[in-house]
Protein backbone atom coordinates (compact mmCIF):
# COMPACT_ATOMS: atom_id res chain seq x y z
CA UNK A 1 0.00 0.00 0.00
CA UNK A 2 1.28 3.26 -0.79
CA UNK A 3 2.17 5.74 2.23
CA UNK A 4 -0.50 8.63 2.74
CA UNK A 5 1.12 11.76 1.54
CA UNK A 6 1.16 14.16 4.98
CA UNK A 7 -1.09 17.46 4.27
CA UNK A 8 0.81 20.20 3.70
CA UNK A 9 -0.56 24.06 4.60
CA UNK A 10 -0.75 26.49 2.04
CA UNK A 11 2.91 27.88 3.07
CA UNK A 12 3.76 24.33 2.19
CA UNK A 13 4.49 23.77 5.89
CA UNK A 14 3.60 19.81 7.29
CA UNK A 15 0.53 20.24 9.27
CA UNK A 16 -0.21 16.55 9.97
CA UNK A 17 -3.33 16.71 11.73
CA UNK A 18 -5.13 19.30 8.75
CA UNK A 19 -6.61 21.11 11.78
CA UNK A 20 -5.92 24.90 12.73
CA UNK A 21 -1.77 25.33 14.05
CA UNK A 22 -1.81 26.83 17.54
CA UNK A 23 1.75 26.62 16.85
CA UNK A 24 3.76 26.98 13.58
CA UNK A 25 7.45 26.47 13.80
CA UNK A 26 8.76 27.66 10.18
CA UNK A 27 12.32 27.46 9.69
CA UNK A 28 13.50 27.43 12.90
CA UNK A 29 17.30 26.70 13.69
CA UNK A 30 18.88 26.34 17.75
CA UNK A 31 22.55 27.39 18.08
CA UNK A 32 24.38 26.53 21.57
CA UNK A 33 27.09 29.24 21.32
CA UNK A 34 28.62 27.66 17.88
CA UNK A 35 26.87 24.09 18.38
CA UNK A 36 23.18 24.15 15.91
CA UNK A 37 21.04 22.14 17.93
CA UNK A 38 17.89 22.46 15.67
CA UNK A 39 18.04 22.68 11.98
CA UNK A 40 15.64 24.02 9.33
CA UNK A 41 12.44 22.79 11.22
CA UNK A 42 9.26 23.31 10.07
CA UNK A 43 5.91 22.23 10.98
CA UNK A 44 2.88 22.89 12.64
CA UNK A 45 1.34 22.08 15.99
CA UNK A 46 -2.48 21.40 15.46
CA UNK A 47 -4.70 23.03 18.52
CA UNK A 48 -6.56 20.55 20.53
CA UNK A 49 -4.04 17.67 19.66
CA UNK A 50 -1.35 15.73 21.31
CA UNK A 51 1.69 16.28 19.65
CA UNK A 52 4.88 14.28 20.59
CA UNK A 53 8.31 14.21 19.78
CA UNK A 54 10.65 11.16 19.71
CA UNK A 55 14.13 10.33 18.37
CA UNK A 56 17.10 8.86 19.71
CA UNK A 57 18.93 11.01 22.36
CA UNK A 58 20.87 13.84 21.96
CA UNK A 59 18.54 14.66 18.78
CA UNK A 60 16.97 17.90 20.01
CA UNK A 61 13.68 17.39 21.34
CA UNK A 62 13.91 19.03 24.49
CA UNK A 63 15.86 21.54 22.98
CA UNK A 64 12.88 22.36 20.51
CA UNK A 65 10.55 22.13 22.92
CA UNK A 66 12.19 24.57 25.53
CA UNK A 67 11.95 27.24 22.52
CA UNK A 68 8.46 26.95 22.62
CA UNK A 69 8.00 28.78 25.17
CA UNK A 70 11.45 30.70 25.31
CA UNK A 71 13.21 28.66 28.35
CA UNK A 72 16.31 29.29 26.31
CA UNK A 73 16.36 33.17 27.42
CA UNK A 74 17.44 32.44 30.57
CA UNK A 75 20.82 31.35 29.56
CA UNK A 76 23.21 33.65 27.18
CA UNK A 77 24.99 32.53 24.36
CA UNK A 78 22.15 30.87 23.08
CA UNK A 79 20.08 32.02 19.62
CA UNK A 80 17.12 31.08 17.47
CA UNK A 81 16.74 32.01 13.91
CA UNK A 82 13.25 31.47 12.40
CA UNK A 83 9.70 31.70 13.38
CA UNK A 84 7.46 30.28 16.10
CA UNK A 85 4.24 31.62 15.46
CA UNK A 86 1.51 31.08 18.68
CA UNK A 87 -1.97 31.89 17.08
CA UNK A 88 -0.18 33.55 14.70
CA UNK A 89 1.64 36.06 16.36
CA UNK A 90 5.67 35.19 16.39
CA UNK A 91 6.24 34.61 20.27
CA UNK A 92 10.03 36.10 19.95
CA UNK A 93 8.86 39.55 18.54
CA UNK A 94 10.38 42.50 20.26
CA UNK A 95 7.96 43.74 22.86
CA UNK A 96 6.52 40.25 23.97
CA UNK A 97 6.02 39.71 27.20
CA UNK A 98 8.28 36.39 28.28
CA UNK A 99 5.78 36.25 31.38
CA UNK A 100 2.75 36.31 29.57
CA UNK A 101 4.06 34.25 26.94
CA UNK A 102 5.22 31.14 29.84
CA UNK A 103 1.39 31.77 31.35
CA UNK A 104 0.27 30.85 28.07
CA UNK A 105 2.54 28.25 27.00
CA UNK A 106 3.07 26.51 30.66
CA UNK A 107 5.81 23.64 30.95
CA UNK A 108 5.89 20.40 33.01
CA UNK A 109 9.89 19.08 33.26
CA UNK A 110 10.72 15.21 33.75
CA UNK A 111 11.97 15.51 37.33
CA UNK A 112 8.28 16.46 39.37
CA UNK A 113 9.96 19.75 40.97
CA UNK A 114 7.08 21.22 42.99
CA UNK A 115 8.27 24.03 45.25
CA UNK A 116 9.13 23.59 49.15
CA UNK A 117 5.74 24.76 49.88
CA UNK A 118 2.40 23.18 50.75
CA UNK A 119 0.08 21.81 48.13
CA UNK A 120 -2.22 24.82 48.21
CA UNK A 121 0.45 27.28 48.06
CA UNK A 122 2.45 25.30 45.13
CA UNK A 123 -0.55 26.24 42.80
CA UNK A 124 -1.25 29.61 44.75
CA UNK A 125 2.09 30.89 43.99
CA UNK A 126 1.45 30.90 40.05
CA UNK A 127 -1.93 32.04 40.08
CA UNK A 128 -0.86 35.08 42.03
CA UNK A 129 1.61 35.84 39.33
CA UNK A 130 -1.02 37.02 37.18
CA UNK A 131 -4.02 37.38 38.71
CA UNK A 132 -5.52 38.91 42.20
CA UNK A 133 -8.26 36.28 43.56
CA UNK A 134 -10.34 36.62 46.55
CA UNK A 135 -9.95 34.07 49.33
CA UNK A 136 -12.85 31.82 47.75
CA UNK A 137 -12.29 32.59 43.97
CA UNK A 138 -8.17 31.38 45.04
CA UNK A 139 -9.77 28.11 46.73
CA UNK A 140 -11.75 28.01 44.15
CA UNK A 141 -8.94 27.61 41.73
CA UNK A 142 -7.00 25.57 43.78
CA UNK A 143 -9.65 23.10 44.26
CA UNK A 144 -10.31 23.01 40.36
CA UNK A 145 -6.87 22.72 39.51
CA UNK A 146 -6.55 19.94 41.70
CA UNK A 147 -9.42 17.82 39.85
CA UNK A 148 -8.47 18.64 36.68
CA UNK A 149 -5.16 16.92 37.31
CA UNK A 150 -6.96 14.41 38.89
CA UNK A 151 -5.07 14.76 42.32
CA UNK A 152 -7.83 16.34 44.28
CA UNK A 153 -9.55 12.99 45.75
CA UNK A 154 -5.91 11.86 47.23
CA UNK A 155 -5.01 15.63 48.61
CA UNK A 156 -8.04 17.26 49.53
CA UNK A 157 -7.24 16.46 53.48
CA UNK A 158 -3.75 17.55 53.26
CA UNK A 159 -3.81 20.61 51.18
CA UNK A 160 -1.46 22.19 54.14
CA UNK A 161 1.30 19.18 53.65
CA UNK A 162 4.59 20.25 52.08
CA UNK A 163 4.07 19.27 48.06
CA UNK A 164 7.31 17.81 48.36
CA UNK A 165 5.90 14.75 50.90
CA UNK A 166 3.91 13.23 48.63
CA UNK A 167 4.94 10.33 46.11
CA UNK A 168 6.39 10.77 43.15
CA UNK A 169 3.12 10.53 41.21
CA UNK A 170 1.33 12.66 42.89
CA UNK A 171 4.28 15.11 43.21
CA UNK A 172 4.21 15.28 39.32
CA UNK A 173 0.24 15.79 38.70
CA UNK A 174 0.59 18.72 41.55
CA UNK A 175 3.19 19.96 38.65
CA UNK A 176 0.77 19.85 36.12
CA UNK A 177 -1.86 20.97 38.04
CA UNK A 178 0.30 24.31 38.80
CA UNK A 179 0.39 24.87 35.15
CA UNK A 180 -2.90 24.18 34.42
CA UNK A 181 -4.23 26.69 37.56
CA UNK A 182 -2.55 29.79 35.64
CA UNK A 183 -4.79 28.73 32.70
CA UNK A 184 -2.71 28.62 30.03
CA UNK A 185 -3.82 27.38 26.39
CA UNK A 186 -0.36 25.34 25.61
CA UNK A 187 0.88 22.12 27.82
CA UNK A 188 4.57 21.54 27.18
CA UNK A 189 5.57 18.26 28.87
CA UNK A 190 9.12 17.01 28.53
CA UNK A 191 9.18 13.38 29.69
CA UNK A 192 6.82 13.70 32.12
CA UNK A 193 6.33 10.27 33.06
CA UNK A 194 9.88 8.99 32.75
CA UNK A 195 10.63 9.29 36.50
CA UNK A 196 7.06 7.36 37.34
CA UNK A 197 6.25 3.95 37.94
CA UNK A 198 3.63 2.15 35.67
CA UNK A 199 0.80 2.96 37.43
CA UNK A 200 1.37 6.68 37.84
CA UNK A 201 2.60 6.70 34.49
CA UNK A 202 -0.87 4.85 33.36
CA UNK A 203 -2.68 8.42 35.54
CA UNK A 204 -0.36 11.20 33.71
CA UNK A 205 -1.30 9.26 30.65
CA UNK A 206 -5.57 9.78 30.88
CA UNK A 207 -5.03 12.79 32.08
CA UNK A 208 -3.31 13.90 28.56
CA UNK A 209 -6.04 12.42 27.01
CA UNK A 210 -8.29 14.36 29.00
CA UNK A 211 -6.70 17.47 28.94
CA UNK A 212 -6.51 17.79 24.78
CA UNK A 213 -10.27 18.98 25.06
CA UNK A 214 -9.00 22.58 27.01
CA UNK A 215 -4.99 22.69 25.52
CA UNK A 216 -2.87 21.93 23.01
CA UNK A 217 -0.62 19.38 24.36
CA UNK A 218 3.09 18.66 23.41
CA UNK A 219 4.85 16.06 24.65
CA UNK A 220 8.72 14.88 24.53
CA UNK A 221 8.92 10.80 24.82
CA UNK A 222 11.48 8.30 25.22
CA UNK A 223 8.95 5.70 25.27
CA UNK A 224 7.38 4.59 22.15
CA UNK A 225 4.45 2.73 23.46
CA UNK A 226 3.55 6.49 25.33
CA UNK A 227 3.80 8.31 22.34
CA UNK A 228 1.27 6.13 20.14
CA UNK A 229 -0.97 5.53 22.98
CA UNK A 230 -0.92 9.44 23.73
CA UNK A 231 -0.83 11.44 20.45
CA UNK A 232 -2.68 12.35 17.52
CA UNK A 233 0.64 13.60 15.49
CA UNK A 234 4.17 12.03 15.65
CA UNK A 235 7.32 13.66 14.83
CA UNK A 236 10.48 11.75 14.51
CA UNK A 237 14.03 14.13 15.19
CA UNK A 238 17.31 13.13 14.21
CA UNK A 239 20.81 15.17 14.55
CA UNK A 240 18.54 18.50 15.06
CA UNK A 241 16.55 17.37 12.07
CA UNK A 242 12.88 16.87 11.71
CA UNK A 243 12.82 13.99 8.99
CA UNK A 244 9.17 13.44 9.37
CA UNK A 245 6.18 14.23 11.04
CA UNK A 246 2.56 12.57 10.47
CA UNK A 247 -0.50 11.14 11.91
CA UNK A 248 0.48 8.42 14.51
CA UNK A 249 -1.34 5.68 13.52
CA UNK A 250 0.53 6.60 9.97
CA UNK A 251 4.15 7.49 11.44
CA UNK A 252 3.57 3.68 13.27
CA UNK A 253 2.29 1.66 10.69
CA UNK A 254 3.60 3.47 7.23
CA UNK A 255 6.43 5.93 7.87
CA UNK A 256 7.30 7.59 4.54
CA UNK A 257 10.92 7.60 5.78
CA UNK A 258 13.38 5.23 6.10
CA UNK A 259 14.83 6.60 8.75
CA UNK A 260 11.74 6.59 10.60
CA UNK A 261 11.20 2.84 10.07
CA UNK A 262 14.72 1.78 11.53
CA UNK A 263 14.03 4.22 14.78
CA UNK A 264 10.65 2.88 15.07
CA UNK A 265 11.68 -0.54 14.91
CA UNK A 266 14.70 -0.44 17.04
CA UNK A 267 16.92 -0.65 14.63
CA UNK A 268 18.79 2.61 16.01
CA UNK A 269 18.55 4.91 18.74
N1 LIG B 1 23.13 23.63 27.44
C1 LIG B 1 23.66 23.05 26.36
N2 LIG B 1 24.84 23.47 25.85
C2 LIG B 1 25.39 22.90 24.75
N3 LIG B 1 24.82 21.87 24.09
C3 LIG B 1 23.65 21.41 24.55
C4 LIG B 1 23.01 21.95 25.71
N4 LIG B 1 21.86 21.28 25.94
C5 LIG B 1 21.79 20.35 24.96
N5 LIG B 1 22.85 20.43 24.14
C6 LIG B 1 23.12 19.59 22.97
O1 LIG B 1 22.06 19.79 22.03
C7 LIG B 1 21.70 18.57 21.42
C8 LIG B 1 20.22 18.31 21.65
O2 LIG B 1 20.01 18.08 23.04
P1 LIG B 1 18.54 17.82 23.63
O3 LIG B 1 18.66 17.73 25.11
O4 LIG B 1 17.61 18.80 23.06
O5 LIG B 1 18.22 16.40 22.99
P2 LIG B 1 17.07 15.38 23.34
O6 LIG B 1 16.63 14.79 22.05
O7 LIG B 1 16.03 16.03 24.17
O8 LIG B 1 17.87 14.29 24.18
P3 LIG B 1 17.38 13.31 25.36
O9 LIG B 1 16.37 12.43 24.72
O10 LIG B 1 18.63 12.57 25.74
O11 LIG B 1 16.84 14.16 26.47
C9 LIG B 1 22.62 17.49 22.02
O12 LIG B 1 23.69 17.29 21.14
C10 LIG B 1 23.06 18.11 23.32
O13 LIG B 1 24.35 17.63 23.67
Amino acid sequence: MAPRQTPKNASGITNAAAVPAKLSVNDLNFYYGDFQAIKNVSMEIPSNQVTAYIGPSGCGKSTLLRCFNRMHDLYPGLKTKGGILLDGQDINASGVDINLLRARIGMVFQKPTPFPMSVYDNIAFGVKLYERLSRRDMDERVEWALKKAALWNEVKDKLKTNGQALSGGQQQRLCIARTIAVKPEVILLDEPTSALDPISTGYIEDLIHELKTDYTIVIVTHNMQQAARVSDVTAFMYLGELIECGQTDQIFTHPEKKQTEDYITGRYG
